[in-house]
């Protein structure tokens, strides 16, 4: 018997330590570390190509690492796959189905694999497929597959679960039964390491956000850390006399930039004091413009994530 790693309740869901895969001449991860505490909701976010699969993959032992390291719930996914997959739940899109099996049966097999699966009519219920327990596969729209192929993810109650965009291509209303079954399972202590293009998503759900570009990681924290350390202070006037930008911003001094904004805002941009506002109040009194809004702002986690990455997070 070969070496047997030490498996504890307290080691991480997951930990990665200087994750390296190359694809031929694609760096698609290029050191790559994150740690995901067991019970917590951990979301990756990337633009297009950033290596956010391919991370989740080598997770799932579907990917060998070139470098570094890789633990799953304390052991390692390639080598200890077998004792790994009944406590892992993973999303396959459209995977593995049988396109005349019937809903209802697809999960009752899936169920079928654990020794203590979670009721398939609670998650038929929760992810709004009790109507098609009867429909065969290839029959379902592609959202239900989707919400199909989440609940044989989640049936085997694993005690962590690997989302790739769970709601991708989902509508408003699945959505939101995704997202309340991702947090029923939290409150049951499930780890969930999740990837995502949607911000509201990951601000929603997750405790920790991680964005990566390039294979690394370009920033961490949870949604209020991110937008707080990555926040200019910003100020939003809105006036109504028009007035040029470069003007206010000449007599606010150094330190201070003005923008002009969508539908005729200019953001003052700098630390926002309480002098500031005043200084902003005086400087239109003075020039006769009626300011009729102006309001400190923080950037949105869409604004740090293009900041960061200079890309849309759109798919
Ligand atoms: N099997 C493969 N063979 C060759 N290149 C690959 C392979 N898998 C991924 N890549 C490349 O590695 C890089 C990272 O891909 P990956 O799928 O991990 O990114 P992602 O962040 O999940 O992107 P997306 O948001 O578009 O799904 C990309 O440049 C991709 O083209």
């Amino acid at each position: 018997m070969g070496y047997v790693h030490p498996v504890s309740a307290s080691s991480p869901a997951v930990e990665i330590r200087g994750l390296r895969k190359q694809f031929g001449e694609v760096t698609a991860v290029d050191g790559l570390d994150l740690l995901l505490p067991r019970g917590e909701i951990l979301a990756l976010l990337g633009p297009n190509g950033a290596g956010k699969t391919t991370t989740v993959e080598a997770c799932e032992g579907f990917l060998r690492p070139d470098a570094g390291q890789v633990r799953v719930l304390g052991l390692d996914p390639t080598a200890d796959n077998d004792r790994l997959r009944a406590r892992i739940g993973v999303m396959l899109q459209g995977g593995g189905a049988y396109p005349g099996a019937k809903a209802g049966e697809m999960l009752a097999l899936c169920a079928a694999y654990s020794a203590d699966p979670l009721d398939p009519d609670w998650l038929l219920d929760m992810l709004g497929l009790r109507e098609n327990v009867r429909t065969p596969y290839r029959r379902l729209s592609g959202g239900q597959q989707q919400r199909l192929a989440l609940a044989c993810a989640l049936v085997g109650r694993p005690e962590l679960v690997f989302l790739d965009e769970p709601t991708a291509g989902l509508d408003a209303h699945a959505r939101i039964l995704v997202w309340e079954l991702i947090s029923a399972l939290r409150a049951d202590g499930v780890s969930v390491l999740l990837t995502t293009h949607l911000l509201d998503e990951a601000e929603q759900l997750a405790d920790q956000i991680v964005i990566i570009d390039h294979g690394a990681v370009v920033a961490s924290g949870t949604p209020a850390d991110l937008t707080g350390a990555h926040s200019q202070d910003r100020l939003r006037l809105v006036t109504a006399t028009a007035f040029e930008a470069s003007d206010l911003a000449a007599a606010l001094g150094p330190g201070y930039r003005c923008e002009r904004g969508t539908g005729g805002a200019c953001t003052v941009i700098g630390a926002v004091t309480p002098q500031l506002i005043a200084e902003v109040a005086a400087w239109c009194a003075a020039h006769d413009i009626l300011a009729t809004e102006i309001t400190a702002a923080q950037l949105s986690l869409e604004e740090v994530f293009l900041n960061l990455t200079g890309a849309e997070v759109r798919a």
